[in-house]
């Protein structure tokens, strides 16, 4: 994700537009900081006058006890508005996290879901989990900190320079041979933490490559392979992140040596102007005083730089989501009269390169079966996730009702398709809220009545704790077929008039089957139904079977119409025929086929 730091706003304006409502904190945060700064010159101001009252001999305790609770009041200042400035600083740090989370989801929610869908999950959770935390330290320690280990300082050179500003100017007589000595060490700064940040998301796509296909590599005995590739990338990051740090450590010990070493100009200035009688000994000493103490907190200020560029990637990380195209959203709320589909002469291109379905034209009556069939990479699964408007075409228009979807409002659109895919996702709550998710103002009988229609109730009957199973505790111990009904369950109970159904490839057990095509025949009842299918048998009794190929339609008719004129549709009938005959496919058992109009 390093290809595009965002060059033309600072990354300070970027955070400055997710403040929001907590810019009046992040203001009090900023005083506040300053206040304390301010606090902590006091002690030094108060051990001055001391110094001068014993030198001089002029003390008594009255004196004495008043700069004594000037210096105690200056502490606990810088004390409390450091803290108070710290607790503000959180508070805005935590309103920014949230707002970029929530801009981040709504964007996800807004681009086309096909490009969410695209986009392996370990990258958007890395940017929406782990990058937008990796904001959340610097953020709320830089106010507080960084205002106080910049400006407490400059405060003290100040003052020093009120005592005398030959010796204030003594104090920082190390300080260009030192940064001399940093900007050859940060000379490669940025691209070696490009190249940092580079070899730091590749180990984590190796990670998670390695945990995610820790079945196949067990399956396809890939242990070793696998296990070396994630050894390398792990030892290459490693050999990296040394070698970096190998360069620029002696350099920064050299500098970290010379930048404090302020005693190098102001002993021998300070005790010469003395001799010559240019200052009094209070001078000396608390000019001495004052310089050992100057340059630490700079020091540590040095360490908001790399935070600095933290902050500069993970805001372009984040920002790359939060660019992205959203579909055009129509907010006009249209009345749907009835369901009829219509493609008109679509065309649609994954990558505006090459078109994958080539003006296509199809009508899809109001309550009909329809069933798109054709070889792997025909294009079935695209017109589907057309319909729903997963991405929008590239030429011509889906209407539905003569509306064109795209004037659809996209929560209008969601309620009136339903779309039961192969590979269905389980919410991490109980089957029962998984089920009901389908209409949220369902009743508890509803809900059970869908799970009874959709042949749900006997294998959750089978579960320990029955409906109130976790999904995470059940997803283990569900089919996949069993998944399936469980979000045909859910789809009958949200009882949209149009239902796509990605007809799972691989099922196993005849009775599970049966049992899905029970299910899908509840769901289908008096639905516009549009099955891609992948076993010819299910769909003989479909009203119109559409035969594509290369992403065009090549024949439309019933079962009976292609299997007598048209070649593919006979060739693929054939294959299927063949793979049931030879045990591929679990629909061995005639009286096991249940068509969806049984
Ligand atoms: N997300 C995607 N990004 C880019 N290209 C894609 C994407 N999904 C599918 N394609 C390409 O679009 C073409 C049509 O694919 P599609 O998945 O619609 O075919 P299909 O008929 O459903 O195939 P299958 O029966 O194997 O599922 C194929 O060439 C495929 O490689």
């Amino acid at each position: 994700m390093v290809e595009q730091i965002e060059k033309k706003e600072h990354w300070i304006m970027s955070i400055l537009q997710f403040t929001g409502s907590s810019k009046v904190p992040l203001a009090l945060s900023v005083i506040l900081a300053i206040m304390s700064v301010i606090g902590g010159l006091v002690p030094y101001v108060a051990v001055y006058e001391i110094l001068l009252l014993l030198i001089e001999g002029t003390q008594t305790m009255q004196r004495l006890l008043f700069w004594i609770a000037i210096a105690a009041a200056g502490y606990i200042a810088l004390t409390v508005f450091h803290a108070i400035s710290s607790y503000f600083s959180h508070r805005a740090a935590y309103h920014i996290l949230e707002e970029i989370r929530l801009q981040l989801a709504e964007r996800l929610i807004r681009a086309p879901l096909g490009h969410i869908i695209n986009q392996p999950v370990g990258k958007i959770k890395n940017v929406l989990i782990d990058r937008v935390e990796t904001l959340e330290l610097p953020l709320a320690h830089i106010i507080p900190e960084g205002i106080s280990n910049l400006f407490l300082p400059i405060g003290v050179f100040i003052y020093m320079l009120t005592i005398d500003y030959r010796l204030a100017l003594a104090s920082l007589i190390t300080v260009p041979f030192a940064l001399i000595v940093y900007a050859f060490m940060m000379r490669n700064f940025n691209t070696q933490y490009q190249h940092y940040m580079e070899a730091s998301n590749h180990v984590n796509s190796v990670i998670v490559e390695y945990v995610e296909g820790i079945e196949v590599i067990k399956t396809f005995n890939q242990t070793n392979a696998s296990y070396e590739k994630f050894t390398n990338a792990i030892t290459d990051f490693k050999n990296y992140t040394m070698q970096w740090f190998r360069g620029t450590w002696p350099w920064m010990t050299l500098g970290n040596a010379i930048l404090p070493s302020t005693l190098v100009g102001t002993l021998p200035i300070g005790l010469w102007l003395y001799y010559q009688g240019a200052i009094n000994p209070a001078q000396i000493i608390i000019c001495l005083i004052l310089s050992m103490g100057l340059i630490y907190p700079l020091m540590k200020f040095t360490v908001f730089i790399n935070d600095f560029k933290a902050i500069e990637y993970a805001i372009a990380d984040t920002k790359a989501y939060l660019n992205l195209e959203s579909l055009p959203i129509t907010e006009e709320i249209i009345a749907l009269e009835h369901y009829d589909i219509d493609l008109n002469d679509i065309s649609f291109s994954y990558n505006d390169e090459q078109n994958v379905l080539h003006q296509l034209s199809l009508t899809i009556p109001e309550k009909s079966y329809t069933a798109l069939v054709g070889p792997s990479g025909s294009g079935k699964s695209t017109i589907a996730k057309l319909l729903a408007r997963f991405w929008d075409v590239t030429d011509g228009s889906i209407t539905i009702g003569h509306t064109n979807i795209q004037d659809i409002h996209p929560n209008k659109l969601a309620k009136k398709i339903s779309y039961v895919a192969q590979d269905n996702f389980l919410f991490k709550t109980s089957l029962f809220e998984n089920i009901r998710m389908g209409n949220p103002q369902a009743s508890d009988e509803e809900v059970y009545h869908a799970a009874r229609l959709a042949r749900c109730d006997t294998f959750i009957a089978r579960l320990e704790n029955g409906y109130d199973t976790d999904s995470g505790e059940a997803g283990n111990k569900l089919s996949g077929g069993e998944k399936q009904r469980i979000a045909i369950a859910r789809a009958i109970l949200k009882n949209a008039p149009i239902i796509i159904l990605d007809e799972a490839t691989a099922f196993t057990d005849p009775e599970n089957e049966a049992e899905i095509q029970k299910a899908f025949n509840e769901l289908a009842k008096d639905k516009t139904l549009i099955v891609i299918a992948h076993r010819l048998s299910t769909i003989k009794h479909a009203d119109q079977i559409v035969v594509l190929k290369d992403g065009s339609i090549h024949k439309i008719g019933t079962h009976n119409e292609l299997l007598a004129t048209n070649e593919l549709y006979q060739t693929l009938w054939k294959a299927h025929i063949g793979s049931k005959e030879h045990g591929l496919l679990s629909d061995t058992n005639p009286s096991q086929e249940v068509s969806l109009n049984d």
